[in-house]
């Protein structure tokens, strides 16, 4: 599979056995040649234009400089800026810069000003790196971009946390390589994928380094992608006999006085992902229709009879005491349920409701985004930012339930053997108003028509991101991409997906 990723205690175990089998100095051979060749790609037609590459005091500089000696040896001209640290090189790093010294690679010592370069190449920091980028790496950092090529990140772009994603540091003035392109090596890494890393990292290449499989430790995380919810969307194709109880029911609860737009677009959206009958019992009395979809029913929340239903409380819901007390009634029941925006407030503030949910059976998914996560955590958004993976695993254990930890590069967490996924897909065409609505409906819908709280958390945030980016390519965001337009690409996709899941 190629979609696992390894934390970095693990990238350093595999590298352990691999080199303890190969000798020393081969894994950075391999990983010079890897980025050669993809140096070579990317340069494309350009070759003729010099590449510079940039060389840290570790071993992420010594892949720098075997890939300069690989360059040049393909006839590239290479510059190279090696900046050493105050200790002695590796003996593997020592090797390379002897052997780029006899390539004829040219050595500079500054940064050329107004240079015409095919591609640039950042072998400062990878896995290494220790504390915020300073001084002339970090001004190196800030610079990289601004040649108008293609900058290549080796393993990591320098600055960036391979785990979490952040970049590395405290302050406001904190600073990470931006890279077009990442090769990473041995595996991939968590923070390439969430926070601040597909900013940073661009496309990613993963080269394995030619490691035999049997020095691998155990993935850490996966990456969300459609054979993780394959199973369920093989049992979503719909046989004839069938007629809307068969499909099941959404019942959406929120809807306060003035906040009518989020749960009518989370009902939208689970109508069109497929459930049978879609309700909004709604706080307020005088929603009533909604004229875009007649299909929906509209019902007093109080009255409403919950049961044989699945639940999206949250949108919308306000923080009354009548919202507090529902709240209880559906966390209390046996209906699959999703908490969504509010219902996460309210919990985030209440021992009781905190109790019976940690008591419920029936499953269970919580789509905080990371301001709602921080406050079930009782930290702030940064700390959450600063480890998405963690805190959305530490969620998971508390609540015991799927979470759903949305932002640039969603995390999946379940508290069970399947443990953690981030998603690929989606752009910031979502990062608007009612975006996070339709996904709580998409999960309501998958959720009731039999998928496991884990596919449909993954299956959901899936084909959310994914309608996103099919509406981006047809000129439709990502500025002024609107929550309403994504139900109907969502539903779209889910019907490609079933078809192709059913004829494979
Ligand atoms: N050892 C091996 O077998 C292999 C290592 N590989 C490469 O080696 C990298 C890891 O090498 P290293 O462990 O040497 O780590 P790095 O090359 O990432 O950096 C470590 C060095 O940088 C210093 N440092 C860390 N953060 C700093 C900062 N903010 N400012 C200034 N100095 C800082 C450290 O003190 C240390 O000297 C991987 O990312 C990968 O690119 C690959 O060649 C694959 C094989
Ligand atoms: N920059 C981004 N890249 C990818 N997805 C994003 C981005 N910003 C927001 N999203 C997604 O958009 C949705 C926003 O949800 P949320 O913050 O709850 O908004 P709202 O409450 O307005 O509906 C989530 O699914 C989130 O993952
Ligand atoms: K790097």
């Amino acid at each position: 599979m190629d979609n696992l990723l390894y934390s970095v205690e693990s990238i350093r175990a595999i590298e352990h056995a691999a080199a303890a089998a190969l000798g020393e100095g081969v894994l950075m051979q391999r990983a010079g040649q890897a980025a050669a060749r993809f140096a070579l790609d990317l340069l494309g037609e350009h070759r003729k234009l010099p590449v510079l590459l940039v060389a840290g005091p570790g071993n992420n500089g010594g892949d720098a400089l075997e890939t300069a000696a690989n360059l040049r040896e393909a006839g590239v001209e290479a510059l190279v800026l090696y900046l050493p640290g105050e200790a002695a090189p590796s003996a593997e790093t020592a090797r390379a810069l002897a052997r780029a010294q006899a390539s004829g690679v040219r050595f500079i010592d500054a940064l050329p000003d107004h240079a015409q370069l095919g591609l640039v190449v950042d072998g400062l920091f990878g896995i290494g790196l220790a504390r915020q980028l300073q001084g002339r790496h970090a001004e190196l950092a800030l610079r990289l971009d601004t040649f108008g090529c293609p900058v290549l990140a080796l393993d990591v772009p320098s600055g960036l946390d391979a785990d979490t994603g952040a970049v590395v540091g405290v302050n406001d003035d904190r600073v990470a390589v931006s890279a077009t392109h990442t090769i990473t090596f041995i595996g991939d890494k968590p923070g390439l994928h969430t926070c601040d890393g597909r900013d940073h990292a661009g496309i990613v290449r993963v080269d394995d380094l030619g490691i035999e499989r049997h020095h691998f430790v155990a993935p850490d995380a996966r990456l969300n992608a459609v054979d993780m919810f394959a199973s369920d969307l093989a049992l979503a194709r719909r046989p004839q006999n069938t007629h809307k109880g068969s499909f099941g029911d959404v019942v959406i609860v929120g809807g306060a006085h003035g906040m009518a737009g989020a749960p009518v677009l989370a009902a939208r959206a689970a109508l069109l992902a497929g459930a049978g009958r879609v309700f909004v019992a709604a706080l307020d009395p005088g929603l009533a229709y909604d004229s875009v979809h007649p299909e929906l029913m509209f019902r007093d929340a109080v009255s409403f009879d919950f049961s044989g239903r699945t639940v999206v409380a949250g949108p919308g819901m306000g923080d009354a005491p009548a919202a507090r007390r529902l709240l209880f009634k559906v966390i209390d029941s046996d209906s699959p349920l999703v908490l969504d925006a509010d219902a996460l407030n309210q919990l985030a503030g209440d021992a009781d409701l905190q109790g019976k949910l940690a008591q419920r059976k029936a499953p269970t998914v919580l789509t905080p985004h990371p301001l709602e996560a921080a406050r079930l955590l009782g930290v702030t958004s940064a700390v959450v930012q600063a480890d998405r993976v963690e805190a959305a695993r530490e969620l998971a254990g508390r609540f015991d339930a799927t979470i759903v930890l949305k932002g640039s590069g969603t995390v999946i967490a379940e508290n069970e053997a399947n443990g953690v996924a981030i998603n690929t897909t989606g752009n910031p065409g979502l990062a608007t108003a009612g975006t996070g609505d339709v996904l709580s409906g998409v999960c309501g819908a998958l959720l009731t028509q039999g998928w496991s709280a884990g596919t449909a958390a993954l299956g959901a945030v899936w084909m959310h991101g994914a309608a996103a980016d099919a509406l981006v390519e047809q000129g439709i965001g990502p500025i002024g991409l609107t929550a309403g337009e994504l139900p109907g690409a969502i539903r779209s996709i889910l019907n490609r997906l079933v078809r192709e899941a059913t004829v494979r």
